[in-house]
């Protein structure tokens, strides 16, 4: 047994200076032959990370004002090549920088053999460790199989039928400026693993019309399906229905696949969780949505994750999320302890937009929030719940803001 363990703790490494043979493609485009993403069998990073490296190391070459322009193909190699012999793990990567959620092992638990036997032991590698985990882990196993259903190179056909996105930034900017309140990004969503079904009755595109009705400057859609009964479904009637605020697609991001993704089902910005994922793949997103005319929602939780994104080019809006997706503890004073001191003076300078996130039931919560700098909101429970969710948003801010 002893000998088994150590032979599969080895394997990766030994590896690690194999150059993978795979032929990238010259422009700004990710998993032509192998996923787009995070890991190789062996939990190594792969093409993923490689294409963040040259993301970050040519900006003044890649950067144009149409957009991306192609490197060349032999600095592509060298940088392939330099990825591969630096042979970095995701879960070290994350963890030197303070993030606790791993990735999922890659094949399941590792084997174990007792005698003649062979079974899964479960143990603290292989069991998530909070629900986050769990939901990241899944989400793994679930963008896999997508992936093989419908590669990358399929998205991008339908990319060049899509029609243009909807500028969600400047909806938030706008509803400031027009109502002097936090703008509303208000949240299409049936239930949440921390509080269960939030409504029963639950037409998606009805709650939507009601939000922009109701004068809610963006929405947000829950897309995933296991824990949050969202679906893509969901964003494309809403997008199909007419209306006309920006979509928030509202997904657990873990590979850049899921970006484009989103985009073809009608999305105009995307979520990216700190506590999930490193600074290079935020990076490296974020230059991808900004590709595909997508906005990019960071969110956060604590000091530290504040401090990452602050140091990553190119960021326009930071969620400060108040629940605890670990824990699923909720408290509002996080928003206002991220923003004191030197962090707010930079988000000022930086000209970021801040999106105070969970557990906004009041005015006095709004005012709160607005307080410690905040200019726009995402709110979900307290106005899904209402029977008519465009009034829960004059309750929520204490008067019509639809006007
Ligand atoms: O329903 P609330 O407490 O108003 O929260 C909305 C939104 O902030 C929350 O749904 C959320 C914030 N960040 C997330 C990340 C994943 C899933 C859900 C979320």
């Amino acid at each position: 047994m002893e000998g088994l363990v150590s032979m599969r703790a080895t394997t990766p490494r030994a590896s690690s200076r194999t150059v993978p043979s795979v032929k990238y493609g010259p422009n700004f485009s990710i998993g032509r032959s192998i996923p787009a993403t995070s890991m190789d069998p062996h939990g190594r990073y792969n093409s993923f990370s490689f294409t963040s490296i040259r993301a970050q190391q040519k900006p003044q070459q890649s950067e144009t004002k149409e957009g991306i322009t192609p490197l060349k193909e032999d600095e592509t190699n060298a940088l392939q090549v330099k990825e591969w012999e630096v042979g970095m793990f995701h879960n070290e990567v994350a963890a030197a920088q303070g993030i606790r959620i791993r990735r999922r092992p890659p094949s399941g638990p590792p084997l174990h053999y007792v005698g003649p036997f062979e079974f899964r032991l479960q143990n603290e590698g292989n069991t998530p460790r909070n629900i986050l985990e769990e939901i990241v882990w899944n989400k793994d196993k679930e963008v896999t199989l997508l992936k093989e259903r419908r590669p990358l190179f399929m998205l991008k056909k339908a990319l060049d039928n899509a029609p243009p996105t909807r500028d969600f930034v400047g909806a938030l900017k706008a509803a400031y400026q027009r109502t002097g309140l936090p703008g509303l990004i208000a949240e299409v969503k049936k239930a949440s693993p921390s509080r269960g079904v939030l409504r029963e009755n639950f037409d998606p595109v009805e709650i939507a019309r009601a939000y922009e009705k109701g004068g809610a400057a963006c929405l947000s859609v829950l897309t995933d399906k296991k824990y949050f009964q969202g679906s893509f479904e969901n964003l494309e009637a809403i997008r199909s229905a007419g209306v006309k605020c920006p979509l928030l697609c509202k997904e657990f991001i873990i590979d850049a696949w899921q970006i484009y993704h989103a985009r073809v089902k009608g999305a105009d910005a995307v979520l990216l969780i700190a506590a999930v994922l490193p600074d290079l793949d935020i990076r490296y997103m974020t230059k991808i949505c900004k590709l595909l005319g997508l906005a990019t929602l960071v969110e956060v939780h604590d000091e530290r994750e504040m401090d990452r994104v602050l140091g990553i080019e190119g960021i326009e809006l930071i969620g400060i999320n108040n629940r605890n997706l670990e824990t699923f503890e909720v408290d509002t004073s996080i928003t206002k302890r991220l923003l004191e001191g030197e962090r707010g003076q930079v988000i000022h300078q930086k000209n970021i937009i801040v999106v105070g996130e969970s557990g906004l039931f009041t005015p006095d919560d709004i005012a709160y929030v607005q307080e410690a700098g905040v200019r726009a909101v995402l709110v979900g429970e307290s106005i899904v719940k209402q029977s008519d969710p465009g009034r829960g948003i004059a309750g929520l801010f204490g008067k019509d803001i639809s006007l």
